[in-house]
């Protein structure tokens, strides 16, 4: 409880807080100079406005948090410490934080204000000292500023530990166009936003040189190659190419310049405010040539993009019988001769494919919207490939001869996400974070455990990581059958539906025990779906689509065709393992997505859990993209969601506060009996323990 003339914090609603001071105490009744208040958290001292380390303020709560976020925002320090955490807001204005000078007094460690260089140099040094691998791990929602963040770290390694070669420095900074360019959108949030997660790892010999990089990619958003809303884009990589090209080469891959000629194209924008194309296209292929792809592996990649602009503009009609027919035949020929493919084979696998039906092969009939449901899933996966190409292209030329000792990871990955609208997407990107959060949780335990046994504290600290197990357990576990395992089973049902999936995983994890209240796993009463609660709130899933999304939407006989064309480039798209999933499964199957995921995720949990690890997390100050405004209800919402107030309630739960021996003596010799000048540093150790000791009602365990 507060005492007299205590600056506080009264929170009005549970977004906003605002400041007051203890005017009377009666009782447990207590006066703060402010109205309407509901909860009061004790404000700090100014002599921690605007602290760089929230680990430091005595009082750590959420309108503490907030507030110091908030005031160092306004000076425009975007970076502050939160114990593990470095919280990044977005400026959403270019600040002079990254230039060679700034590089330069980071490295000579001359500056100690918090910034993303900070953390990349402990980084490299602890490479070095302790001979271990590194990961940086950067989240955050869409716009809050990953991708940026990812690119100044490697920025600052670049420079750190410059490769012998200048040539491998160049090719990783421009490996990052090209996959802006393939793998990045406008969407409402984000005019750049990237539609995968991605692992950058940079690799540093014996010398401490930089000998190489691996990029690892994960949940390409296929769904946007076939819709987009209406206010957002495909990848930029299509406007990109028609803007930019010379004519000679559209009209060698079949290509106008018109968006609106291409189905995928037309029904959305289709330029972003302030950026040319065609200037972009040109940086993408200095790029792609700088990363050392041949002018005729840059033709063939281009050819692929106008196949599927082609797909997309098959068009399906439908006879009497309800038998789809190609209503566009010669359009679709000229296609066929693009792929180097059979017409009246390709024709076939999309309006009558054969399909196995115990030994024999019988031949379906489709309607034109299955049809259009194939030729776009052709098109999704051909993209998926593509990029799967693109990236192992790029790690083969990152690849040098050399050793690697270690390396440095940053992984740049959409954080928590909570809509209005929950599906299959957003379960495997919040299956992600809690797995991160929990990885999060446990080394944070590790540390406080080691530092409690350095100092020989006697201490009952808590695993949270063990508080993520259960929703965990109910996403992937295998007892009784963890949801992601049954999805798979009825992928693979040809009687399964959406609904008999639904019905499946309520009965088994929604049972009417007395604990239902409380469980992690919910069945919902008025939707197809259920709700799951993660460490960073509630999400109602809904569980349409499910068993679509999860398949690989390629057929053997799609798949065989592509392979057997004589276009090269294309059939190698469809050799087995490029994705990593193309062994088949148990009955025969390819792999789904969900299988994939759980694999890729496993790899990098394995990955990071040999790592030392530091945690960036990215906010975005507002969702109308402007530069000194911040939305205290929007940012609440992210420190919930990204672990930072998780990390501060952990953290508070042992001992909040260290501070060095040194400066408790200045802070607290007043209430010392014994004049404590001039003591070296053992007697200021001793004597902190002796006055600690005495007076612990006082300190309470502040230290
Ligand atoms: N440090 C920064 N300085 C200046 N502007 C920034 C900075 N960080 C982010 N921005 C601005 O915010 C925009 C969005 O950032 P970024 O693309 O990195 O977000 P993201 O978190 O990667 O989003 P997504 O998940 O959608 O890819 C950038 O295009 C840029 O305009």
């Amino acid at each position: 409880m507060a005492d007299l003339d205590d600056q506080v914090w009264v929170s009005i609603d549970e977004n906003q807080f605002i400041q007051g001071k203890v005017t009377s105490i009666k009782g447990t009744d207590c006066s703060v100079a402010c109205d309407d208040v509901k909860d009061i958290q004790k404000a700090n001292p100014p002599q921690f406005e605007k602290v760089s380390d929230m680990a430091k303020l005595t009082h750590l709560n959420e309108p503490s948090v907030l507030h110091n976020l908030k005031s160092r925002y306004q000076d425009d320090s975007i970076y502050t410490y939160s114990g593990l955490f470095l919280v990044a807001v977005n400026p959403y204005k270019s600040l002079p934080l990254y230039t060679q000078d700034i590089v330069d007094s980071y490295i000579q460690e001359s500056i100690k204000e918090p910034h993303l260089f900070a953390v990349a140099n402990i980084a490299y040094d602890n490479l070095i000292r302790n001979n271990k691998d590194q990961s940086i791990l950067v989240t955050g929602e869409s716009g809050a500023g990953k991708t940026e963040s990812t690119k100044k770290i490697i920025q600052f390694l670049t420079a750190k530990a410059s490769s012998n070669l200048r040539s491998l420095d160049q090719q990783i900074l421009q490996a990052n166009p090209l996959l802006e360019s393939f793998g990045n959108a406008q969407t409402v949030r984000n005019d750049n936003s990237s539609r995968f997660g991605k692992f950058i790892r940079i690799e540093v010999d014996k010398a401490g040189h930089i000998c190489g990089a691996t990029i690892d990619w994960y949940l390409l958003e296929k769904s946007r190659i076939v819709t987009q809303n209406p206010n957002e884009r495909n990848y930029h990589i299509f406007y990109q190419l028609l803007a930019g090209a010379p004519a000679e080469l559209l009209s060698k891959i079949k290509l106008g310049r018109d968006p609106n000629q291409y189905n995928y194209l037309k029904n959305c924008n289709k330029s972003i405010s302030g950026i040319s194309d065609s200037d972009e296209f040109q940086k993408l292929v200095a790029a792609m040539s700088i990363v050392g792809f041949s002018i005729e592996e840059q033709t063939n990649i281009f050819t692929v993009l106008s196949i599927i602009l082609h797909i997309g503009n098959i068009a399906f009609s439908e006879d009497r019988s309800g038998q789809a027919r190609i209503s566009n035949p010669e359009s679709v020929r000229q296609l066929c001769t693009l792929m180097s493919v059979s017409y009246s084979k390709f024709s076939e696998s999309l309006i009558s494919p054969k399909v196995k039906a115990g030994r024999e092969f019988v031949t379906q009939k489709r309607s034109a919207s299955q049809a259009k449901f194939t030729a776009d899933s052709v098109a999704k996966a051909l993209y998926e490939r593509l990029f799967a190409t693109l990236v192992k292209r790029i790690n083969q030329t990152l690849q040098r001869q050399g050793d690697v000792h270690h390396f440095i990871g940053v992984l740049d990955i959409a954080g928590f996400e909570i809509f209005e609208h929950n599906s299959f997407e957003q379960l495997c990107i919040n299956y992600t974070n809690e797995k991160l959060q929990q990885f999060f949780n446990h080394h944070m335990f590790v540390l406080e455990q080691e530092e409690y046994s350095r100092e020989q504290i006697d201490w009952n600290f808590v695993d949270y990581a063990l508080d993520l197990q259960k929703t965990i357990g109910v996403i992937e576990g295998t007892k009784p059958i963890g949801l992601l395992s049954c999805l798979d089973e009825d992928s693979v049902m040809p009687a399964a539906t959406d609904r008999s999936f639904t019905d499946k995983i309520n009965s088994i994890w929604g049972s009417d025990s007395d604990e239902q209240d409380n469980a992690v796993f919910q069945p919902l009463k008025l939707k197809q779906g259920f709700q799951l609660s993660h460490y960073a709130g509630k999400v109602e899933y809904s569980t349409e689509g499910w068993l679509e999304k999860n398949k690989d939407p390629m057929t053997e006989a799609l798949c065989e065709l592509f392979s057997g064309s004589e276009f090269t480039f294309l059939a190698e798209l469809f050799r087995e393992g490029l994705l990593g999933n193309q062994t088949k499964g148990k009955r025969g199957q390819f792999r789904t997505v969900s299988q994939r995921h759980r694999e890729q995720l496993s790899a990098l949990m394995s990955i990071l859990e040999a790592t030392e690890p530091y945690f960036i997390r990215c906010i975005i100050p507002n969702n109308e993209h402007r530069a000194g405004m911040i939305d205290n209800a929007l940012v609440l919402k992210q420190l919930r969601c990204n672990g930072v107030l998780e990390g501060i309630r952990i953290s508070r739960s042992g001992f909040p506060n260290r501070i060095f021996y040194h400066d408790f003596q200045s802070r607290y010799k007043i209430l010392s009996k014994k004049s404590l000048k001039g003591l070296s540093s053992k007697e200021e150790k001793s004597s902190v323990e002796t006055n600690t000791n005495q007076r612990s009602e006082i300190f309470g365990n502040y230290v």
